[in-house]
């Protein structure tokens, strides 16, 4: 099915159009006002938005990742016309390069995202997710594991990209359209060493570290190796300096879990990777071999979030009721995803499933974040 057409925003009634056409012009503007940027700055944060809504995909002369990803080929086209996952990591791309994020100079390294990811950690739904942990160790310890699981997985409702274009956070119809819970349970419980490819800081990567401590320290792992955005993406996804600040968080929460993870860190039962594939816009299939090698090694995979979700699948528009297992064959080892639903792609769901859907929601269900899933290929 590797035919099935690749999604784009040609169509101004799609969801990527909307995506490209109002998300990436408001968070320029969020971006603008977050910081005292110099003159030169803002003149090129005001070019990009210029381009986003009408120009044309302009590649910086000095920035080889445009070549390391054969997106060059894309320059003097429009955005719209791009694959969506192209367009998408090209815009982010030009966002960092417009307020000198890579260039040798004062503002290098930093993060325009920041002040976003860390008024995150300072949320009341953040603070409510550390209290839910000493409710839950009562629990029985399958019911733990689930209950963590389904945090990890609802923490991803939590991405600023998302929020930016739907400002109501509706916690009804949340539902799973496919849950795949009791068979990741099992393969955690037989897993020695886990990878977790992280998908946003703040809220949802609280409740993941969370996750990762409960399995380290009830030696359900040996070892998880934690995978991370080499430099800021998609807005709120996870970096090195993302995770630090979470766990210095923890600590300073004076939670258990904090100085449990702090010291995982410090013995490598917890590891940290930042492959620059995780911000190449292709999807896993493409993957290097030392990344393919990675991820065998693990006995599971676990993928988080609706951008690793068009990676691992594809971003195309396939019959949702196409197999999770054949789509995925081409992983190197066991792999679950734990994703919302917020962009159009999904794949194995089951027909009734996928009819009630329909009849209730249109497509709105494909890209609203009220739904979410778990599926897993052992
Ligand atoms: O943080 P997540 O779950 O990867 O979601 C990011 C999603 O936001 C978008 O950028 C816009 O919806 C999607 O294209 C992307 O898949």
């Amino acid at each position: 099915m590797s035919d099935a057409p690749v999604i784009r925003g040609t169509d101004p009634h799609s969801f990527p159009h909307s995506v490209l056409a109002e998300r990436h012009p408001a968070l320029i503007r969020k971006v603008q006002g977050a910081f005292p940027y110099g003159p030169e700055q803002r003149r090129a944060l005001e070019e990009l938005l210029k381009s986003a809504v009408d120009g044309v995909v302009e590649p910086p002369d000095d920035d080889e990742w445009w070549d390391t990803w054969d997106v060059r080929r894309y320059a003097g086209r429009s955005w719209f016309d791009l694959p969506f996952l192209a367009a998408e990591s090209c815009f982010y791309r030009r966002l960092l390069h417009a307020v000198g994020y890579f260039r040798p100079g004062p503002w290098q390294g930093v993060d325009p995202f920041r002040p976003f990811k860390l008024a995150e950690l300072d949320t009341p739904e953040a603070a409510a997710e550390l209290t839910a942990l000493d409710a839950l160790a009562e629990q029985p310890p399958r019911e733990q594991l689930r209950a963590l699981l389904h945090g990890s997985l609802w923490g991803n409702r939590a991405d600023l990209g998302f929020r930016i274009q739907s400002a109501e956070e509706t916690e009804t119809a949340s539902q799973l359209v496919a849950d795949d819970t009791e068979q990741l349970t099992s393969l955690l419980l037989g897993a020695d060493v886990l990878c977790l490819v992280a998908d946003n800081a703040g809220r949802e990567l609280i409740p993941d570290l969370l996750l990762i401590d409960h399995l380290l320290a009830h030696g359900l792992i040996d070892r998880a190796v934690l995978h991370l955005k080499p430099y800021p993406y998609f807005v709120s996804d996870a970096t090195t300096a993302d995770t630090l600040d979470a766990v210095r968080h923890l600590v300073a929460a004076e939670a258990a879990a904090g100085h449990r993870l702090w010291s995982a860190l410090s013995d490598g039962r917890l590891a940290l990777r930042a492959h620059p594939f995780s911000c190449a816009p292709l999807p896993y299939a493409d993957m290097p071999d030392d990344l393919r090698e990675e991820f065998a090694s693990a006995d599971l995979t676990v993928l988080k979030g609706d951008l690793n979700y068009r990676r691992l699948v594809g971003d195309r528009l396939r019959p949702p009721t196409t197999p999770f297992a054949s789509t995925t064959a081409y992983f190197p080892g066991p792999v679950a995803a734990l994703r919302t639903l917020k962009s159009d792609v999904i794949v194995g769901l089951a027909e009734k499933t996928e009819d009630a859907l329909v009849k209730a929601e249109g497509r709105r269900w494909r890209t609203s974040g009220t739904h979410a899933l778990i599926q897993v290929r052992p």
